[in-house]
Order: structure tokens, then sequence, then C-alpha cells
């Protein structure tokens, strides 16, 4: 291996450095439960502590964990099945490509299909909500155990296999950030498994399952619930359909796979992301016809902008010449890569958490005005992209210099225009 091969030592640390993540490895499943208990409780009141502590025995149900093993396993399943085409990755540090499946969507259209058949043999959906917490108990203990296995299997990685955000050489903030880029047995690339499919999937039949429970409480579900599950099940929908994009994300190249992004993926996105639905079942909220309209109007301006200008990106990082994007503005950087400055990139400089944005919003606002806890995901999620565009302008300023300069003085807003 030549040196260039090697993954260079991460200096610049992340999330506060290894006290950050210390922090962060106890205050994020600290907040899922938090909110999981203050949505159980009577008020949902964020401001105001969600009663006393559970006991173990009411947090621990080996049969949650059990399900919840079954459920990974049989995406696992879907994921090593023969089905959907193979693409290449980024070239990585050793010049060597990896190969990765694209068949999450048929993963889902299968899982939907179970689902449908459960249904029909009256399976007991319910039981998901009634036992939330422990569900939620038993993905936080399979992602912890999860990262330390990945912690420990990075240990005898290839020095070129390394994260280059996640090599510091301080174990905790490498275990927090994740210290191999791509982990993999055999063929079964963990990290690309774990970010869209039991986490994304599951988030959208946990929510089934909770209009499943407002079914057996009320009869018929609410259209607050049609509206979060639809808009949801549309956003999990286009990540599975649009799969192949991930593999250029930051998530992918950049960060290495630890804790944070186990724990993002199989606990935090499932159980924070319901949120909203969670909360319909036990305060439900009467929205009228008019109201719908309006919201299902947010969510497509914001599905527009969000899928609009990640297509455009996508469309143009493959074929700069494709005839969707030819005509657009560019200018070029000292890399080779040009930088769009026309069309959605040269409405802000992230068109795409715009949208992303617009829709978080669309996914609150049929849980009514009364209560702070569904807007939880908008509010979490601005602060995340906030966060996440200044580490990729950061990224982006060290890859192309003085071109990025000029691209931010000729598109002066990164998320919001004439805002921010
Ligand atoms: N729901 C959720 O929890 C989350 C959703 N997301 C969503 O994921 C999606 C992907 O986001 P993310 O991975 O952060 O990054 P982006 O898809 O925004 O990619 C950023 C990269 O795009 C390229 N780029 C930036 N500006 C331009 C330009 N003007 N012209 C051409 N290329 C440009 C650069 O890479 P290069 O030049 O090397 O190609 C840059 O590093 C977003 O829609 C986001 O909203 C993200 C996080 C969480
Ligand atoms: C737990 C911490 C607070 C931070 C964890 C962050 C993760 C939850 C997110 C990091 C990037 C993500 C992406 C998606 C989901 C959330 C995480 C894993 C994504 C799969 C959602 C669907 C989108 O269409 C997408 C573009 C495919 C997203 C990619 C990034």
């Amino acid at each position: 291996m030549s040196a260039s091969d090697k993954t260079p030592r991460t200096k610049e640390l992340e999330f506060g450095g290894s006290l950050g993540a210390l922090v962060l490895i106890f205050v994020l499943p600290g907040t899922v439960f938090y909110l999981l208990l203050t949505c159980n409780s009577d008020e949902a009141s964020v401001l105001r502590l969600p009663g006393p502590v559970p006991s173990l025995e009411s947090l621990w149900n080996p049969s949650a964990l059990l399900i919840l093993l079954s459920w990974v396993s049989l995406q696992a399943l879907l994921y090593m099945l023969p089905m959907g085409k193979i693409v290449e990755g980024i070239t990585l540090r050793d010049n060597t490509r990896l190969k990765y499946k694209i068949n999450a969507f048929q993963a889902f259209l299968v899982t939907a299909i179970i689902a449908g058949v459960a249904v029909v043999l009256k399976l007991p959906f319910p039981y998901v909500y009634d036992h939330f917490l422990q569900f939620a108990v038993a993905s936080a203990l399979f992602s912890l155990g999860l990262s330390i296995f990945l912690y420990i299997k990075s240990l005898t990685a290839p020095e070129s296999a390394l994260a280059p955000g996640g090599n510091s050489g301080n174990p905790l903030y490498d275990f927090f950030i994740g210290h191999e880029l791509n982990p993999r047995i055999g063929s079964f690339d963990l990290k690309y498994f774990c970010e869209l499919r039991p986490g994304l999937i599951g988030w959208c039949l946990i929510n089934f399952c909770f209009l499943m429970k407002e079914i057996e409480l009320r009869g018929s579900p609410s259209l607050s619930m049609i509206l979060v599950c639809g808009f949801q099940a549309l956003y999990v929908m286009d990540a599975l359909w649009h799969e192949e994009a991930i593999l250029t994300t930051m998530d992918i190249v950049h960060d290495g796979f630890g804790f944070m992004l186990a724990f993002g993926d199989l606990c935090w996105v499932p159980f924070t992301y319901s949120l909203q639905a969670y909360f319909l079942v036990g305060h439900p909220q009467e929205q009228g016809m008019a109201a719908a309209v309006f919201f299902i109007l947010i969510n497509a301006v914001g599905y527009i902008i969000f899928r609009g200008s990640n297509s455009q990106k996508n469309a143009f990082r493959r074929n700069p010449s494709d005839p969707s994007v030819a005509g657009l503005e560019t200018i070029p950087t000292a890399t080779g890569k040009r930088l769009l400055v026309s069309g959605w990139w040269g409405l802000v400089r992230h068109p795409n958490y715009l949208g992303d944005l617009i829709m978080a919003l669309a996914w609150s606002l049929p849980c009514g005005v009364s209560h702070i806890l569904p807007y939880f995901y908008v509010t979490y999620f601005t602060a995340l992209l906030v966060h996440r565009e200044a580490r990729d302008e950061h990224q982006c300023l060290k890859k192309y210099g003085l071109a990025w300069q000029e691209y931010c003085r000729r598109v002066p807003y990164r998320i919001f225009p004439y805002i921010y």
C-alpha cells in the first residue's frame, strides 16, 4: 500500500470532539425516551417532566427484541436476494470501487405485501403502539451492540479502509463518528444496508401500526393520521426509489459507520420521525378538508423543490451534458468538476435542504397547534441541516477553494432565500 492510500489522521474534530461525542452518546438515547414518555403523558408538554421514570421491567420486553431482530433479518434477507441491479460507488482511496445492490424499493414492495397479508390474517399491529417504549429500548441496545461490533471490527481494517472523518486516534470519538468507512461482511455492506432499509421502511411500518391502533380505538383512521402517514410514506418511497443517490452523500462518502449513524438509522429515525403519528393516537386532532388541502399543497411545494434540486444535481454529476441540465449556467473549479449556479442551485446553496424543511413543516401541521411536541421533527431537522450545511460548506471550500468563494458570491443565501 502506498502512503497516499492511507487515510490521513482526522485533525478537525466535529460535534465538540471526544467530549461532545461522550455527551451525545447519552443525550441522543435520553432524548428519544424523553420524547416518547412525554408523548405518552396526557398533557404531552415538553416543558414539564413526563412523570415518574418507568421501572426497568416495564422498559424491557424480550418479545420486542425478538420482533426487532426478525425485522432486521427480514430486511437483510430481502437485501441479499438476487433482485435489482448492481452499481459501483465512488472511487476509494485505494482506487477501487465497491459494488452496491439497488433493490430497496423492491424490498419495500415485498414488505408491503407481507404487511397486507398480515392485515388479512388479523395480526395485532396495535401491539407496536402498546409496547413502543420497549421497542425503542430494544432498538437502542441493538444499535449500541452494533456500534461496539463495528468499532472492534475496524481495529483490524486496513488503513486505507478507514473513514476520513473518523480516524482521529481518539477511540471514543472514532467510535462515535465511525472508524471504518464501508464496513462489510463479505459483500454485505452494513452502513449502506442500515441507511435506508430497517430504519426507513421500519418508520413507515410503525406509522401503519399507529394507524391500525387508531382504527382499534375509534373505528377509522383520522384525516390527520392519513395525511401524516401519506406524506411520510411518499418521502420514504422517494428515498428508496432513488437509492443510488445515497452513494454520493456525506454519510456514505465521508463519515464512517459508528454509533452516530447506527443509532441514527436504527433508533433515532424510526422512533422520533414517527412521533407525529404516535402523538395523534393519544391526542386526536380534528382537521377539515380545506386545511388538509392546504397541508397537501405545502408538502407538494416542499417535495417539488427537494426532488427537483436533488435530481438536478444528481443528473449534472452523472453527466453534465444530460439534456435536462446542459443549458444551466456553471462555474469551473480547479478539480475539473463544475458547480451549478443557475436552476435550483442558483436559488440558494442548499435548495434540497429548503424543500426537505418545507415538507417537515407539512408533516407537523396536521397535528394542530395546541402542542409543541409534534413540531420536534421540524425543529431538530432545522438544527441538523444548518449544522450539516456548515460541514458541507467547509468541505467544499477545501475542495474547490476560489471557485467555491465565487459560488458563494453569486448565490449568497445558504438555505432560506433572503433570510439565511
Ligand atoms: N431526513 C433526514 O433526516 C435527512 C435528510 N437529508 C437529505 O438528504 C439529501 C442529501 O443531503 P446531503 O448528503 O447533506 O448533501 P447534498 O446532496 O446537498 O450534497 C452536497 C454536495 O453537493 C455538491 N454540490 C454542492 N453545491 C453544488 C452545486 N452548486 N453544483 C453542483 N454540485 C454541488 C457538493 O459535492 P460534489 O461537488 O463533490 O459533488 C456538495 O458536497 C438532502 O435532500 C437532505 O435534505 C439529509 C440529512 C438528514
Ligand atoms: C442521531 C443524530 C442526531 C444524527 C443522526 C443523523 C441521521 C438520522 C441522518 C443522517 C443523514 C441521514 C439521511 C437520511 C435519514 C436520516 C439520516 C440517516 C435519508 C436516508 C432520509 C431520506 C432522504 O431521501 C435521503 C436523502 C435518502 C436521506 C439521506 C441522509
